[in-house]
């Protein structure tokens, strides 16, 4: 057979709820020049859909077969997943992965390592499932300054908040649904404390503005302490509660990110995002704004993605990382300010959390459903207390842009008008 007619022959590590989904997406398309050579798993024990034979228990192997022209790396340990894609890369091949976490730690090594090796990564089934925003980043708006590139970048917490607030679910049902359909990290405090769309974000920012953002620096809250009170107080307004994340350059001429809960009304495009679907604004300074929605999880809409990196992969697309060269400073959080709602059922906690965020006692307010109280808050006091607002179940929202601290915030608020 001529060589140049051989599909091209790929080894899939990790073979659950996204390894599957793209297994499936294959088996039903004909045309598609491409086989599924070798699967790696962990359990051997463990009932498959296919006979035992198919499968090696070792990655390694896959790693060591030379004979693989691509690698597909779709594990739940990030740790695992770099050893995998940094060795892979060092061999200078052409690998998929789907994993943010271990992106949002690595990407500077990974870049380099394609850089050094002649190997290529491609990773759009690591931000918000299906929906193509890192290759309209990277691709699309080249040359394109952008203000800020935010939105629902997380499946399983959107999903837990439609239940709870449509249909009435409480927190634990919902988090279980969601797991159930697959779209929750093995961990899932990763996605209900806001853990896994700061990831995502920080992926983002190195394609929208070619910072290598440090995770562990990026504010993120979660929705754990989000409860039928604060649906209430929401649905009263006229509004819902999503978790936001945005990166976004400053007036200064810096980026930050940060990952809230906020109270979104149906002026915003989030407002009918719902369930497991995310969706992206892209605010160029030419283009005006774009707003991308699509399904943000799951088996087959991830496995849509991978598929469409392998596509990609067989045409010889790298992302270019041109932004780099002329990249902003990051700026942390602090500095900033934004517009604050908390809440707790028991009013004598809210008031120890309004002395952590320095607003006045004045505004608390009680209701039927407990105390609550908004105001303008420093972000650098939602930095200092993240563990105790975490603990403590509190829930920060925010409504509209973040701003710089006075003196200059009028002129910002005016700016970003
Ligand atoms: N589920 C989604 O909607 C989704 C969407 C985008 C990205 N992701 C990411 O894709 C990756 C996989 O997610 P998933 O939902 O398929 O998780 P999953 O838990 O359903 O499957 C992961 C599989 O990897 C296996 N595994 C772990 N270590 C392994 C190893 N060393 N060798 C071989 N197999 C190993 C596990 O046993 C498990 O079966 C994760 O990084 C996740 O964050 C998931
Ligand atoms: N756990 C993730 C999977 C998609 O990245 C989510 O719910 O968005």
């Amino acid at each position: 057979m001529d060589a140049e007619k051989q599909p091209l022959r790929i080894g899939l590590i990790g073979f659950g709820c996204v390894g599957q989904g793209f297994y499936d997406i294959l088996q039903a398309q004909s045309g598609l020049d491409l086989a599924i050579t070798r699967i790696a798993v962990k359990n051997p024990t463990k009932p498959r859909m296919l006979p035992a034979e198919r499968f090696s228990y070792h990655a390694d192997e896959l790693l060591n077969d030379l004979e693989l022209d691509l690698l597909i790396e779709v594990i739940d340990d990030p740790d695992e997943a770099f050893r995998l894609v940094s060795t892979a890369l060092r061999q200078g091949r052409r690998v998929v992965t789907a994993n943010k976490a271990m992106l949002a730690r690595h990407l500077p090594e990974l870049v380099q390592l394609q850089t050094q090796f002649g190997g290529t990564l491609l990773y759009e089934a690591a931000v918000c499932g299906s929906i193509p925003v890192i290759r309209t980043l990277d691709n699309y708006f080249i040359h394109e300054p952008l203000r800020a590139v935010s939105g629902i970048f997380n499946g399983s917490s959107n999903y837990v908040l439609t239940r709870m607030s449509a249909q009435g679910f409480g927190y634990g049902p919902a988090l279980a649904e969601a797991q159930a359909k697959g779209f929750a990290e093995t961990d899932p405090t990763l996605d209900m404390g806001a853990f896994d769309p700061r990831s995502k974000a920080v992926i983002l920012a190195a394609h929208a503005y070619g910072v290598f953002l440090d995770a562990d620096e990026v504010l993120n809250l979660g929705i754990e302490g989000i409860g039928a009170g604060d649906m209430a107080r929401a649905a009263a307004q006229g509004r819902k509660i999503k978790v936001v994340a945005a990166v976004q350059r400053l007036p200064n001429g810096h980026v930050t990110a940060l990952v809230t809960p906020q109270l979104v009304g149906p002026d915003s495009p989030l407002y009918t995002v719902e369930h497991e679907f995310n969706g992206v604004a892209i605010e160029a300074v030419y283009a005006g704004t774009q707003f991308l929605t699509g399904r943000g999880a799951g088996g087959h809409p991830t496995g849509s993605a991978v598929l469409a990196d392998v596509l990609a992969l067989q045409r010889g697309l790298r992302y270019g990382y041109t932004k780099q060269a002329t990249a902003p400073e990051a700026q942390l959080t602090t500095e900033l300010e934004l517009n604050a709602y908390v809440s707790h059922p028991d009013a004598s906690v809210l008031r120890e959390v309004l002395t952590w965020l320095e607003l006045p006692a004045e505004a608390l307010r009680t209701d039927a459903h407990g105390a609550y109280a908004e105001g303008s808050v420093a972000v650098q006091q939602l930095w200092s207390w993240r563990k105790e607002l975490r603990t403590n179940g509190i829930f920060v929202a925010r409504e509209g842009s973040i701003r710089a601290a006075a003196p200059v915030a009028e002129a910002v608020a005016a700016v970003w008008a």
